[in-house]
């Protein structure tokens, strides 16, 4: 078989590609930087910046642990931007900014941008070049984590996030104020595949029916990893997220307990899942706690007595539990089995069979979501952070 002869170092296609290569990472952003995988290695990098800077120059260690790879390819930038529909008088959240390719874009369609920044060095670059262009009025700067930090008023979200955040940014923003017309994120296209998915795909998963329960997603389009620097090992999808103006009425809680339950094994029968004793046991003592399952109740010992505790009828506390346990499966199983979901797998139920499953679950006093442990939790923290 003949094989493709391998091009020489020095072959004009290799000469134009490597030129490109440099000339789209400098195209939008006139800042130097070196990559590193760790934060914690090269702290000791921020002085060589103060010197730098101090200099007039700015060079920038990449962190990979913060998913620093900047998007700079000026026709991606302008097609985000495009597909944003962002209006005149529009204030656009950005996650993200790192030093402002995107956000200069966002600039000149937007009356305001907000926009959050972890990296204090990427905060200071990014206002030194946003006030170099003279929009330095229509930018706010926040320098925060933001999944720490309250969101304030903004009409549209537009941003190359960084990866690693992607699923509680967007359990934050869909589960969170829900006024926002459209939210148009650059993810992992991996991610994307899995947020895009319907019931029956391979890929469909708890976080594709926790979205879809409150918000509607469109694939926008596909981004080479090329058109980043420095250039990641995944290549990335646009995609649109737009909250539902109705969303069932349910609380988001006790559905986002109920989809963990049902989807901690997605190909497993729903049958097989609430058969597990471990399970069938939180279950048991989330709803008896909820003061709902009497029955239940009068076999749980009560945690002031020794494990030693007999009751009326002479069982002992941990036999107590086990014949509980025994009851309350009886019931859940019977559940399931009457409205015909014993044998269906969550990855392939829609959002409204779920819905209707639950229901059916809490007509009955059962319940998912451990209120209790919420009650320790600050209000940040107990933000629905694991879709
Ligand atoms: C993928 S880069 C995008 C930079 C820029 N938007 C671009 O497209 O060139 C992600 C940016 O998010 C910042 N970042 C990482 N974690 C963050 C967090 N938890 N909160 C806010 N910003 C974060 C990083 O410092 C980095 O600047």
């Amino acid at each position: 078989m003949l094989q493709k002869p391998k091009l020489p170092w020095f072959s004009p296609t290799v000469f134009v590609s490597r030129c490109q290569q440099v000339l789209r990472a400098l195209d939008c952003n006139h800042y130097h930087h070196r990559v590193s995988k760790d934060v914690s290695k090269d702290e000791h990098f921020d002085d060589k910046l103060r010197t730098k800077k101090a200099n007039g120059e700015c060079h920038f260690q990449l962190y990979k642990s913060r998913g620093q790879h900047l998007l700079t390819s000026a026709r991606v930038l302008d097609s985000i931007v495009k597909k944003s529909n962002i209006k005149a008088t529009d204030t656009v959240l950005e996650i993200g900014p790192g030093t402002g390719n995107l956000t200069l874009k966002l600039l000149e369609a937007a009356s305001k941008v907000v926009a959050i920044e972890i990296d204090s060095r990427m905060a200071d670059a990014l206002q030194t070049r946003v006030a170099e262009c003279g929009f330095e009025d229509r930018l706010t700067l926040i320098r925060k984590d933001a999944l720490k930090t309250e969101f304030p008023h903004f009409d549209l979200v537009v941003a190359n996030i960084p990866y690693g955040i992607s699923s509680p940014l967007i359990a934050k923003l869909v589960f969170g104020t829900r006024s926002f017309r459209s939210a148009t994120l650059l993810l992992q296209k991996e991610f994307a595949s899995r947020l895009l998915a319907n019931p029956g795909d391979s890929e469909f998963n708890r976080l594709a029916v926790n979205v879809k329960l409150v918000a509607e997603v469109e694939h926008v389009m596909n981004v080479s990893k090329r058109d980043f620097f420095p250039v990641p090992k995944v290549d990335s999808s646009v995609v649109l997220i737009k909250p539902k103006s109705n969303i069932p009425k349910v609380d988001l809680k006790e559905w986002c307990a109920f989809t963990r339950t049902c989807f901690s094994k997605k190909n497993k029968t729903l049958g097989a899942t609430f058969k597990q004793k471990k399970k069938l046991s939180e279950l048991m003592r989330i709803s008896t706690l909820m003061g709902m399952n009497k029955e239940t109740q009068m076999f749980q010992p009560s945690s002031d007595i020794s494990d030693e505790c007999e009751d009326a009828e002479g069982n002992s506390s941990s036999s107590c539990l086990e014949m509980g346990v025994s009851l309350f499966k009886e019931k859940v199983i019977n559940i399931l089995r009457l409205s015909g979901f014993e044998d269906k797998r969550p990855s392939k139920l829609c959002v409204e069979e779920l819905l209707k499953l639950l229901s059916l679950f809490n007509e009955n006093r059962i319940f998912f979501h451990d209120k209790e442990e919420d009650a320790s939790k600050t209000e940040l923290d107990t933000s629905f952070d694991d879709l």
